[in-house]
Formats: structure tokens, sequence, C-alpha cells
């Protein structure tokens, strides 16, 4: 499969201070690719090294098979980018300034531009200075969606958006996917990107300290279980369960004739099945896998110990 954007050892410096120390990692074309990481990991960095709106110091970036610094305006209008933070000022309407976006983004289908603004409720008549946060943001989104780029580049797309606004925002994502446009997103949200992105990227302190697929990501996840055995001793459950590779936090909460326990599993669950196979099982509970958990432990995990 293509790649539609590729980064190897950039970096990027602001004054002496390093942001960026050597990030690689590569999308496939068509793909919806999330960048995770805590504020001030260097997301908005790396998407604005991406759109040449600044310069690398280091490394090398391909967008769409060209060099973002050659590519000029004609690569600029292959590619829908939504800042994080969006500067509208001046008295001019909705409807005005998407209609100065499209001369530089070159032509959008006719309609295309009210169709997507009541998609997501919003006025394109009204003063771009006195829109809400939320507002400001739809309208970033529309001149980003609107010329039906082959890359999308979003920072932070959902910020500032009530939840039925985000619902829309995903299945334009979807509709977009389905048309075959790659999508490079960042968010501070593992839920959102769990729920859009074929493959997430976790970054942290300007480096990629993992890329998954979101499949692989909720395989090796922490998964929260819960289950009662009539007719079975604690010891033997706790025995038997302990035995399953993965597995941790075994507790036992009741015992009473049969047994309640609780545990949490990292890993595979059929060696799990198979162990409480020989249960005699009257309760079983075993909860989506927590990948926020797993998430959240990448962040505070010394470098070397992540894949
Ligand atoms: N123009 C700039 N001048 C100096 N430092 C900068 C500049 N832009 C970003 N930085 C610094 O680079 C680091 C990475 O910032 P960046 O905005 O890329 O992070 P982020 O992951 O997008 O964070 P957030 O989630 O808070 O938006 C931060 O320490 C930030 O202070």
């Amino acid at each position: 499969m293509d790649i539609a954007v590729s980064a190897r050892s950039l970096t990027k410096s602001f004054g002496r201070r390093e942001v960026l120390h050597g990030v690689d990692f590569e999308v496939q074309a068509g793909s919806v690719f999330g960048v995770i990481g805590p504020n001030g990991a260097g997301k908005t960095t790396t998407m604005r090294c991406l759109l040449d709106i600044i310069r690398p110091n280091g490394g090398e970036v391909r967008v769409l098979s060209q060099d973002p610094r050659a590519g000029g305006p004609d690569l600029r209008r292959r590619i829908g980018y939504l800042p994080g933070e969006l500067f509208l000022e001046g008295r001019v309407t909705g409807r005005k300034l998407l209609s100065h976006y499209e001369a530089v983004s070159g032509p959008v289908p006719p309609g295309r531009i009210d169709e997507l603004a009541e998609r997501l409720d919003l006025d394109l008549d009204r003063h771009t200075r006195k829109l809400s946060k939320g507002n400001k943001q739809k309208l970033g989104l529309v001149q980003a969606f609107m010329h039906q780029p082959e890359l999308l580049v979003l920072d932070e797309p959902t910020s500032g958006l009530d939840p039925l606004i985000q619902q829309e925002f995903h299945a334009m994502l979807r509709e977009a996917r389905h048309n075959g446009q790659t999508i490079f997103l960042s968010s501070h949200v593992l839920s959102e990107i769990q729920q859009t992105a074929d493959t997430v990227a976790i970054l942290r302190d300007g480096r990629i300290i993992a890329v998954e697929s979101v499949t692989g990501l909720r395989e090796s996840a922490v998964r929260h279980l819960r289950f009662t055995a009539s007719h079975a001793a604690a010891s033997d459950a706790v025995a038997l369960l302990t035995a399953v590779p993965g597995i941790g936090n075994i507790e036992v909460l009741e015992s009473n004739g049969g047994v309640t326990l609780s545990a949490v599993l990292e890993g595979a669950i059929q060696p799990l099945l198979h162990a409480l196979g020989r249960l005699e099982l009257t309760d079983l509970v075993l909860e989506e896998p927590d990948l926020e958990e797993s998430v959240l432990k990448m962040y505070a995990m010394p470098r070397k110990e992540v894949r």
C-alpha cells in the first residue's frame, strides 16, 4: 500500500530547545492515523512541519510523495488543514471567509459548503469574530473538508464541539476514509482515536514511543473481569487463575459455598477462558478493554520499557 505521509528522524528546535528528537512514522494512504500525547509532547509541531508552516532542523518528511518545502501551492491544495487554534479576525462572515479559502485551496463542489455547514449546524452568515469557540472550530472543519483533499491534517478536531456535533464529525471522517482520503489527526482523548483511527501513535516528550493498530492496542489492553463459580473453594479458583498468563490483582470478593473473584487481565483471553472452563460458572463479566489505562501506563513508563 502507498505511504501518504512519513517522517524519518524528524527534529525541531525552538531556539536552543529541541522539542522533536527524531520522530519516525509512516501513514498508509487511505487510513486514519491518530497521534495522541500529553500537552507539549510535540503533536502540533509535527503537524506544522508536515505543512511547511515551520521548517524542521533535521530528518526527512514526505507528504503525498513530496517534500513539503518543495511542494508549494499545488501540494497545499491537496491537503485540508485544521490548525489547533484558528485566528479569525475581521468583519467577514463565515461564507465570505470560506470563499476566500476556496481561492487558495482549489475548487469546491457546488453546494458542498452549505451541506457541511448544515451537518455541523453552523450559521455561515454570522461575522466570524462573533462566533463561539465551538462555532469557530466548525468553520475550520468546513474549510478543511470542503475541497475533498487527498489528505486531512486535523489538530485536535473535536476541541470545543458538543457531543452531537462530535458524532457528526466522526461520520464525516468515516465518509472521508471511505472515499480513499487519508487522515492524520491528533487528540488528547484516546476514546476518540479508538473510535476513528486505524493506527495510533503515542508521542511523548518529542518522540514516538509506540505505534500500534487500534485492534492490537485493544488486544494488549487491560481488561477487568469478575466471575462467580459454584461448588468451588476460593483457594482452588485463585490457583487456577494465577496460572493464566497476564493475570493480576486477584481479589476474592465473596466465598460462601461458591466463590466470586475479580482480577485484571493484560493479554490474550483464550488461556483465561480455558482456565475458567474448569469451573462451574454462574456469572462472568469481562469488561471492554481499558485502552486509556494502557496508554497512561505507556506515558508513565521509563523510555526503554516501551515497545
Ligand atoms: N513557536 C514556538 N516557540 C517556542 N516553543 C514552542 C513553539 N511552538 C511549540 N513550542 C514548544 O514545543 C513543545 C511542543 O509543543 P506542541 O504545541 O507541538 O505540543 P502539543 O503536543 O501539540 O501540545 P498540546 O497538546 O498542548 O497542544 C512545547 O514545549 C512548546 O512549548
